[in-house]
């Protein structure tokens, strides 16, 4: 009987810096649907690590594959054309645009279309723009330009272009940087909610860990460039060797300030 492959499986995976070991033989799979959190205090190697995964670095050794098909060496475009989708630190978005026009920027980018960014873009994919800001909660925004919006919509809106591409994997790289507390908690829900009903895999790094207990289904730990822990986050929460590297942020303790604390 064959076994289908995990939707990400990371084996080995080697990143130096001169003699700076960032990232130290790192392994570990994600299933379709399923959400895993990055964490590690900093200098751990999560960016680096992330960076291996959509392209924009390239391991020394050390192998990346979607549903078993390599995607070490590729460039970020063919790696997204993949099934990879991002969200940004910083968002990208083009202010000027409309939210919707956002939106179809990506559709035409997904489905190639060619096009006049200004011209004809407009009425192309229209509809299919309006679903996915529907989906995100921001229907009501449609017609407005970016330029105008607020950080948290703006957020919301970049989760719509990243599904745009119909993502099989999405990684989000400090997805609720710069958020305030409530609206952190609903992205993530929102997030959290769109990958299970469209059975998407969701990678990303957090430094609310909040955010991080309440919604990944599972933990991986960096430390220094090694992974020290894996597990739920009853695992991760309850682990020694976690609790020793983050000893003093007050991170793992139910009810303990956690708020501002590095991922
Ligand atoms: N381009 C680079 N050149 C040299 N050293 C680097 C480079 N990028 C990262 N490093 C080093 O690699 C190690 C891991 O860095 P990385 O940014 O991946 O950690 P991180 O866990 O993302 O940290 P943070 O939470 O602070 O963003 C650190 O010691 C960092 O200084």
């Amino acid at each position: 009987m064959s076994v289908s492959p995990p939707l990400l499986a990371v084996e080995g995976l080697t990143k130096s810096y001169g003699g700076i070991h960032a990232v130290r033989g790192v392994s570990f799979a994600l299933r379709s649907g399923e959400i895993l959190a990055l964490i590690g205090p900093n200098g751990a190697g999560k960016s680096t690590c992330f960076d291996m995964l959509n392209g924009q670095n390239k391991p020394d050794s050390g192998h990346v594959r979607l549903l078993g098909e390599e995607t070490t060496g590729k460039k970020p475009r063919e790696i997204w054309r993949m099934g990879v989708g991002r969200t940004f630190q910083i968002t990208a978005t083009f202010a000027t645009m409309t939210v919707r026009e956002n939106v179809q920027v990506a559709l035409i980018s997904h489905g190639q279309q060619l096009f006049n960014l200004w011209g004809s873009a407009p009425n192309v994919d229209r509809n299919e723009a309006g679903r996915l800001l529907e989906l995100v909660g921001m229907g009501g925004y449609a017609d407005r330009p970016c330029g105008e919006l607020a950080y948290g919509d703006l957020k919301r809106l970049e989760l719509a272009v990243a599904l745009a591409n119909d993502p099989k994997l999405l990684l989000m790289d400090e997805p609720t940087a710069g958020m305030a507390p409530r609206e952190r908690v609903e992205l993530m829900r929102l997030t959290a909610q769109i990958a299970k009903e469209k059975s998407i895999g969701v990678l990303f790094t957090e430094h609310d860990m909040d955010v991080v207990f309440e919604h990944a289904d599972r933990i991986i730990v960096l430390n220094r460039g090694t992974l020290i822990a894996e597990g739920s986050p009853a695992e991760v929460r309850g682990n020694p060797q976690v609790q020793a590297i983050y000893l003093g942020e007050g991170l793992l303790y139910e009810g303990g300030h956690r708020e501002g604390a590095s991922a």
